[in-house]
């Protein structure tokens, strides 16, 4: 799949998660410090790649700074963006599994290589939960981003 990918910072472990993406067939396309000649701020390029899932021009994107909470927040801002902020391997499953995150944020502190590959493996192996308890939390969430919450 196309995934775009940002990072703030030129970070060993962020060329790995390109290389690795690439090595797992996907069609990678770089903001930030991977790009030179786009924005390097953390808020800018996260969310770059947030809105390139949002347009769906990228169907999945991974952002990345130091702590991984910046990347995260900006690109929770662009509506239809489900980030989560992952740092093992459950809870990349979980993000996949019960809040159908279409962003992965990860910590460039916290991630070393071998942790990004086992990361990964579960954010690729995991579905949607096709729950109906699942798919309306989902839901919600969609309805948070148009500000008509169907709850309150
Ligand atoms: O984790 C981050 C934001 O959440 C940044 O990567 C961290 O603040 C470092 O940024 P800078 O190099 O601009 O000080």
């Amino acid at each position: 799949m196309r995934i775009s990918v940002s990072s703030d910072m030129d970070e060993p472990v962020a060329r790995a998660l390109v290389s690795q993406l690439r090595g797992r067939g996907h069609d990678v396309l770089t903001y930030g410090a991977l790009r030179p000649g786009t924005d390097p701020q953390w808020a800018v390029c996260s969310a770059a790649a947030a809105r390139d899932v949002a347009a769906g021009t990228s169907e999945q994107a991974v952002v990345c700074c130091w702590t991984g909470t910046g990347a995260s927040i900006a690109a929770n801002k662009v509506p239809g963006v489900r980030a989560a902020l992952c740092t093992d391997a459950y809870t990349a499953d979980g993000a996949r599994r019960w809040n159908d995150a279409n962003v992965l944020a990860l910590s460039l502190r916290l991630t070393s290589e071998p942790l990004l590959k086992e990361i990964l493996d579960a954010w690729f192996t995991a579905e949607a939960s096709p729950e109906a308890e699942d798919r309306r939390n989902v839901a919600h969430i969609a309805s948070l981003d148009t500000g008509r919450a169907d709850t309150p």
